[in-house]
């Protein structure tokens, strides 16, 4: 797929419109970066699967944007690696044929659509012809001799990812696609962005600060906080908790006494109207628990629907104010 050089000004390379692309893996390494002081990225790994919509979560300033820069090349880290099926992405043959990226989007207000997504064609030798089938792509078709200044953000959106499409990538890297857009443009995302991966085999990272927004469109997370790994893993386990997030509701004749002995085990656990809420718990280890001491249960069941406060908890009090400093320990790991 890959030719043997990088593409020269004037080159033409063929795009096959495939229905399916060769899988790149995306893996994160040992990956850190300080700006003085501020330790933006520590230590951090991960793996981005082909064929799957993976979720970059963090609240503000936790080195989301800065993990992106270092993948896409354009910020050198401090250390560790991030790699395309093992490739960094400067040293891959045809860059723009391998990662599309929308990391900010800012066009040329008086230019069309159409011409913008031409501009980009010449200088990376793709057929200006491509510029119409992403049009297409993302519905744009209609719109593609108006004045981009003129267009809605909605719209502006479709145009970046548009703009990451002309390659026909096997991965897309989008930074907050979803910020600004209405409820409609968002269900259209999802559905793109699902086509996509599902569909076409591609890997697409997607990054925002809030969980709800993406988490109807992602299959996957990887969370980080402070520039660290926090959770990697399926939308299923982090709902379900099965991994310790989760938070556990228990009825019992005895729920003082409960509450002593999980307390006692260092399990938090808050008592209230007759009904104890266990934190970072399983309802099996809740139940084992209650049974070793002969407490009677009422009720014990797992709260499924706090995806948001799990996601909070996970992320609590790594907002980037609270990012620790580069320490000699940490920098020796
Ligand atoms: N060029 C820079 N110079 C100095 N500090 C920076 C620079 N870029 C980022 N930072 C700091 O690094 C930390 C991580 O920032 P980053 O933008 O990567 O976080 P983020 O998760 O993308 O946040 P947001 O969602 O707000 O964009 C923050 O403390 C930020 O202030």
């Amino acid at each position: 797929m890959a030719g043997t050089r990088a593409p020269r000004r004037g080159d033409i390379i063929s795009i096959a419109s495939t229905a399916t692309v060769d899988p790149v893996r995306v893996e994160v390494r040992g990956l850190s970066k300080s700006f003085g002081q501020v330790r933006a990225v520590s230590d951090l790994g991960f793996t981005v699967e082909p064929g799957t919509v993976t979720g970059f979560l963090g609240p503000n300033g936790a080195g989301k944007t800065t993990t992106l820069r270092m993948l896409l090349g354009l910020m050198q880290p401090d250390s560790g690696t991030a790699t395309f099926n093992g490739a960094p992405y400067t040293a891959l043959p045809t860059p723009l044929r391998t990662v599309g990226a929308v990391l900010e989007t800012a066009f040329h207000p008086a230019r069309s659509g159409r011409n913008h997504l031409r501009v980009y064609c010449r200088a990376a030798g793709f057929p200006l012809s491509r510029a119409d089938e992403v049009l297409v792509q993302v519905g744009l078709a209609d719109a593609g001799n108006r004045r981009a200044g003129g267009y809605s953000l909605g719209m502006r959106q479709r145009l970046a990812l548009a703009t990451a499409l002309l390659g026909d990538p096997g991965v897309l890297v989008l930074d907050e696609p979803a910020n600004g857009l209405d409820p409609e443009g968002i269900q259209w995302l999802r559905g793109f962005l699902r086509h996509l991966a599902h569909d076409q085999g591609r890997t697409v990272l997607v990054s925002s600060h809030l969980l709800s927004e993406v988490e109807q469109t992602v299959d996957r997370v990887v969370i980080v906080g402070a520039g660290r790994l926090v959770r990697e893993g399926s939308m299923e386990q982090l709902r379900s908790g099965a991994d310790g997030a989760g938070t556990v509701l228990v009825r019992s004749p005895e729920i003082t006494r409960l509450a002593d002995v999980l307390r006692a085990d260092g399990v938090a656990a808050v008592q209230e109207d007759g009904t104890l809420t266990v934190h970072g718990s399983t309802p099996a280890d809740v139940g084992r628990t209650a049974f070793a001491a002969g407490i009677e249960l009422h009720e014990l069941r797992s709260r499924t629907s706090g995806l948001e406060e799990i996601y909070f908890q996970l992320t609590s009090g790594s907002e980037q104010f609270a990012a620790p400093s580069t320490t000699g320990q940490e920098a020796t790991r």
